[in-house]
């Protein structure tokens, strides 16, 4: 057994088994609990598809013969439903032609009855590791779109250090975990990284920006909803809360929750149970969440725009990100492992900054904190023609410290104008709320273009 089976090994499932013989469903049963798996056993095609519509099953072996009905139209109804699921087909009319119809079907396996114990832990590792290997898969292919530079962990700065410290302590457990902080200070990046530290970490993580959708949409995203539930649900959705099984989900900028959805969600937190968009059926997940917000949750619970109960179940354990000018002295190790990354992106070899721009990166009040770094090493990084980053390839934005202040009227784009003032409007009011109120525009509009700008 290589390393990876051997892990697998250790990885419970959630396993269904569809047999029409109770003898069948009663050993296999015990087997599969002897091995710590969670396991259902039905013995129709129909309770089979009822409860893959109310579990997300890992793996499941289904007999072919189920009375008079057929366990290779299941496979089809089952896949087409759960795209994800491993099916072993079993049975004791073994032949060819039903096991190369089941693979044509999409089962991964298959198993002749009687069967061994030993066929059948073969198979259940074969299986385990298969779908290890789609995880990893699927994170490593995350971590490529995600595109980031290398996370600095070291910190100058002793409230940054215990965030990292308390970070690794929360990771452990399952607590509901409340990151606060400035837009762009790192909340998601931290979310991500206790995922990664937790025993959770070869499941799914998945992140929900709660002002980034309609009030349907969002609770469609997060519980799912069935086909029809509403206009444009034209398929199936098991929202994001049923695709993290097992894993994390991060809310980010949970004070733009709206409170119908508050009320599912903290029912979620406390019962772990929740419906579909449209479907009365009551499902559950094991689903760690954790969630930030940059606004002050206490004010929104006084004017009543935010639950307190799921205020106090949120606030089991708070980790506060200090903003990035409040860590001034950490800003050259993250800009230049910045400059690494996109080093390589571009194909450059630009060694380092000039003495006149770390000076104004210590100076300089980053109101978009390590996102707005970020955004001004890859815009310096890709304008470089020599060996260093001189002052004269930061941006605008940066005006206050670099050069004179932009004037209206100036023979700049009206966009650069824009920019500057929503930096500035940020930087002056204490919520996003408040900035939003000062520009008068929605939060929404708001959240947008700070993330086109960069802030
Ligand atoms: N320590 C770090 N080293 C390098 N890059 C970092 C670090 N922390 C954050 N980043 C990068 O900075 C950007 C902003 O971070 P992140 O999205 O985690 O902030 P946030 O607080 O969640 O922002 P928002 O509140 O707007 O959602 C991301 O591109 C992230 O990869």
């Amino acid at each position: 057994m290589d390393q990876v089976e051997k892990m697998a090994t250790f990885s419970p499932m959630n396993l269904l088994v569809v047999d029409d013989e109770s003898n069948i469903r009663k050993t296999m049963k015990m087997f599969f609990d002897l091995q710590h798996h969670k396991v259902t056993t039905v013995s129709t095609p129909k309770d089979a598809l009822l409860e893959a519509g109310l579990q997300i099953f890992d793996l499941a072996f289904v007999d072919i013969r189920l009375g008079l009905e057929s366990g290779l139209d299941l496979v089809s109804s089952l896949l087409a439903r759960s795209p994800w699921l491993k099916i072993v087909v079993i049975t004791a009319f073994a032949s060819v032609d039903t096991a190369v119809e089941a693979m044509k079907r999409g089962a991964v396996d298959y198993l002749p009855k009687p069967f061994m114990p030993d066929q059948l832990k073969l198979v259940l590792e074969r299986v385990a590791a298969i779908r290890l290997l789609e995880q990893r898969i699927n994170l490593l292919q995350d971590d490529l779109d995600r595109n980031d530079p290398d996370i600095s962990l070291n910190s100058m700065y002793p409230p940054m250090q215990r965030v990292i410290e308390l970070a690794r302590q929360v990771s452990t457990s399952d607590a509901v975990v409340m990151l606060l902080g400035p837009s762009g200070s790192g909340k998601t990046m931290l979310a991500k990284l206790i995922h990664r530290w937790s025993h959770r970490s070869d499941k799914p993580f998945g992140v929900i920006s709660c002002p980034s959708l309609s009030q349907e949409l969002l609770e469609s995203e997060l519980f799912g909803h069935v086909k029809g539930a509403f206009t444009g649900a034209l398929r199936e959705n098991p929202g994001r809360v049923a695709s993290c099984e097992g894993g994390t989900l991060f809310l980010d900028e949970i004070g733009e929750l709206p409170l119908s959805i508050q009320s599912k969600l903290l029912r979620f937190l406390q019962e772990r149970e929740y419906e579909r968009v449209g479907d009365q059926r009551t499902r559950k997940a094991n689903v760690r969440i954790i969630a930030a917000t940059n606004a002050d949750l206490k004010s929104a619970v006084a004017s009543g725009t935010f639950r307190e109960d799921l205020y106090y179940r949120l606030d089991v354990i708070q980790i506060t990100l200090p903003s990035l000018s409040e860590r001034c002295g950490d800003i050259a190790e993250i800009a230049a492992n910045m400059l690494a990354f996109f080093n390589a992106e571009n194909h450059k070899a630009i060694q380092g900054f000039s003495p006149g721009v770390l000076k104004i990166f210590r100076d300089y009040g980053w109101p978009g904190n390590i996102r707005e770094l970020r955004n001004v090493v890859e815009r310096a990084v890709i304008l470089c023609t020599t060996s260093m980053i001189g002052v004269e390839l930061l941006p605008d934005s940066m005006a206050s410290v670099v050069q004179p202040q932009i004037m209206i009227g100036d023979r700049i784009k009206l966009e650069k104008i824009e920019e500057l003032h929503i930096r500035r409007v940020l930087a002056s009011t204490s919520s996003v709320q408040e900035a939003a109120e000062v520009l008068e525009i929605d939060k929404a509009t708001l959240w947008r273009k700070r993330k086109q700008f960069g802030i």
